[in-house]
């Protein structure tokens, strides 16, 4: 599957960014989502492959593309046959946010992405379109820190395992009433706190690289991007570990069902039972073989935004593979109208 695809993600994803870059600091949200998303899944069918959406934009009713259930890929068209036989392609699943962070882009902020994870059939977790508490950290600290502990807990042991003072830990969290306790514990104990307004997959999968000055992300995000997150740390070898949250009183923010209890009701009717399990990386991506690609579309702190100039674009992307252990950094020069030369920009 690597081999055949791996390259191929990376334009997805390049195009899904330069797409939504050209809505960057407009204030139109939606647009800038839209588009990544048409831009992630016209790309996304000329690949040769037999794929379907288990995270996307919903359902099908509610997205009229990339929905959940949705196949993509040439070898899910119609006439298919004539260019390959479906039946020999392995099936993947796929998770994908085309847009992390809209508002990001809309606002010119930094953090956003277009993202996406693929593995084999039943290799991601479908989750519910739910809030889910996570716990992100690096390598070192893997299996160490625990979800369950508390921050002041954690972030001992993150000390120790990071060989830094409490002090030289940043924590990222997002910006939100829930947060308020968390916070004030994470900085009573001596660390940092970086906040941020959205885009917690960038922060969760910056805690795997060294040098980001991020050295955990805590608090409570949307599920479909924990298990995004989870594909790329189960990957990486980083700490992942997400519990799903169905209690709006938890959440404070945003839509989540009528009540704590239409909500339980709604996760068992879904086959999830067990509705407080804390799950790990390897158990929201537990696919053999795992990939992660992501491409910047305003700049991060893992890679570049997009860069738009007179006859093309410049784009930097990420793409990381549990089979190969490999972390590649794609920095791209596209240009439109096919030129007679590529213009280094
Ligand atoms: O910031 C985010 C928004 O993602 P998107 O809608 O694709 O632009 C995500 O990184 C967050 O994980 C999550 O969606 C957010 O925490 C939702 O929480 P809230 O804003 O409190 O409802
Ligand atoms: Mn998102
Ligand atoms: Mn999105």
């Amino acid at each position: 599957m690597e081999s055949t695809i791996g390259l191929e993600i990376i334009e997805v994803v390049e195009q899904a960014a330069m797409a939504s870059s050209k809505w960057m600091g407009k204030g139109d949200k939606n647009t800038a989502d839209h588009v990544a998303v048409e831009a992630m899944r016209e790309r996304m069918n000329k690949i040769h492959m037999r794929g379907r959406i288990v995270i996307g934009e919903g359902e099908r009713d509610d997205a009229p593309m990339l929905y959940i259930g949705e196949e993509v890929g040439i070898c899910t068209q119609e006439n298919a046959e004539s260019v390959c036989n479906p039946d020999e392609l392995v099936e993947i699943d796929i998770a994908v946010d085309p847009c992390e962070g809209t508002n990001l882009v809309a606002y010119g902020q930094p953090g956003s992405m277009a993202v996406l994870a693929i593995s084999e059939k039943g290799g991601l977790f479908a989750a519910p379109d739910f809030y889910m508490k996570k716990l992100a950290a690096p390598p070192q600290a893997q299996g160490h820190v625990d979800i369950n502990k508390s921050a002041t807990e954690n972030l001992k042991i993150l000390s120790e395992c990071l060989g830094r003072a409490i002090e030289e830990l940043v924590v990222v969290v997002m910006k939100r009433d829930r947060h308020n306790e968390l916070i004030k514990e994470i900085r009573d104990a001596g660390a940092r706190v970086r906040l941020i307004s959205d885009g917690d997959v960038s922060a969760a999968i910056s805690c795997a690289f060294a040098g980001t000055n991020i050295h955990a992300l805590m608090g409570i995000g949307a599920a479909p991007e924990g298990v995004i997150s989870a594909a790329a740390m189960r990957c990486l070898g980083g700490h992942f570990q997400g519990q799903l949250i169905y209690d709006p009183a938890i959440v404070k923010t945003g839509l989540i069902g009528e009540s704590k209890e239409s909500n339980m009701a709604r996760l068992t009717s879904m086959g999830i039972t067990d509705h407080d399990k804390v799950y790990s990386a390897k158990e929201l991506a537990s696919g053999e073989t795992v990939l992660f690609a992501a491409c910047g579309i305003t700049p991060g702190t893992l890679m570049e935004g997009v860069r738009l100039f007179p006859g093309g674009a410049r784009t930097h992307s990420l793409v990381v593979s549990s089979q190969s252990m490999t972390a590649r950094f794609v920095d791209t020069i596209h240009m439109f109208d096919h030129p007679k030369y590529i213009q280094l920009r």
